[in-house]
């Protein structure tokens, strides 16, 4: 397997981190309730997490991945969906296993750690701070802090530049399409977690330098 010398290392967060879908189940359903609505699967709203709060609220309303629902709904709707996730975020998401050995292993390489998610940061800080992460991370990167977020390499570039680290020598960890995309476009390597959420499709499918499976394995992976 390949072997990683970077001077920087970003981390996604759901579905890397932190298994955040029994959160924002509870908050789909919530929202759904509250606008008559029928509730949705676990396994759907697994499917959904990735692109930003307003992707998942289209796709929980229409119960399709790819579903556009009609404007006014969709305005509706955000609202609640947002007061419910404010209130069940941190409740029920836990660490994947190994997160936390493997944040300790690379913060003890000295390299630069970031967190880069398109969750909104209204959201991600509360998460950090209850799964006690925040203070791992030199630069955190929502969803709202620039125009664009992953698949644009946006957030990535502009993470390297604030480290000064050329993207040759930064590394992405993440768990989705949108974070292989944004590694590649940015000129980061890429290492996935085959647990994470990639919208039902195996990560494998998609080409990053690796997957592995608990973060523990970054140890044989990650340094000199
Ligand atoms: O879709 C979201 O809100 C967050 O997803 P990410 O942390 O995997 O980027
Ligand atoms: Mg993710």
């Amino acid at each position: 397997m390949a072997r990683f010398t970077p001077r920087m290392v970003l981390f996604d967060l759901d579905g890397t981190l932190v298994d955040s879908v029994p959160d924002l189940l509870v908050a789909v359903n919530a929202m759904q309730r509250e606008l008559g609505n029928p509730e949705r699967a676990e396994e759907d709203v697994r499917n959904w997490v990735g692109n930003g709060v307003e992707r998942l609220v289209e796709r929980a309303l229409t119960n399709d991945l790819d579903g556009t629902p009609d404007q006014a709904a969709f305005e509706a709707a955000l609202p609640v969906f947002k007061r419910a996730y404010a209130e069940s975020n941190g409740k029920h998401s836990r660490l994947f296993d190994g997160v936390t050995q493997g944040l300790d292993f690379i913060r003890s390489l000295g390299l630069s750690v970031g967190c880069v998610t398109n969750k909104a940061s209204a959201f991600t800080l509360p998460l950090l701070e209850q799964t006690g992460l925040k203070d791992h991370f030199e630069v955190i990167i929502s969803g709202d802090t620039l125009p664009l977020k992953k698949p644009d390499p946006a957030p990535l570039i502009y993470s390297a530049g604030w480290f000064h680290v050329h993207p040759s020598e930064a590394l992405m960890i993440g768990d989705s399409i949108s974070d292989v995309k944004a590694a590649r476009a940015a000129g980061f390597s890429i290492v996935c977690m085959s647990y994470g959420y990639n919208h039902g499709k195996d990560i494998r499918d998609f080409d990053p330098d690796a997957v592995i499976d608990s973060m523990t394995e970054l140890a044989g992976l990650v340094g000199r």
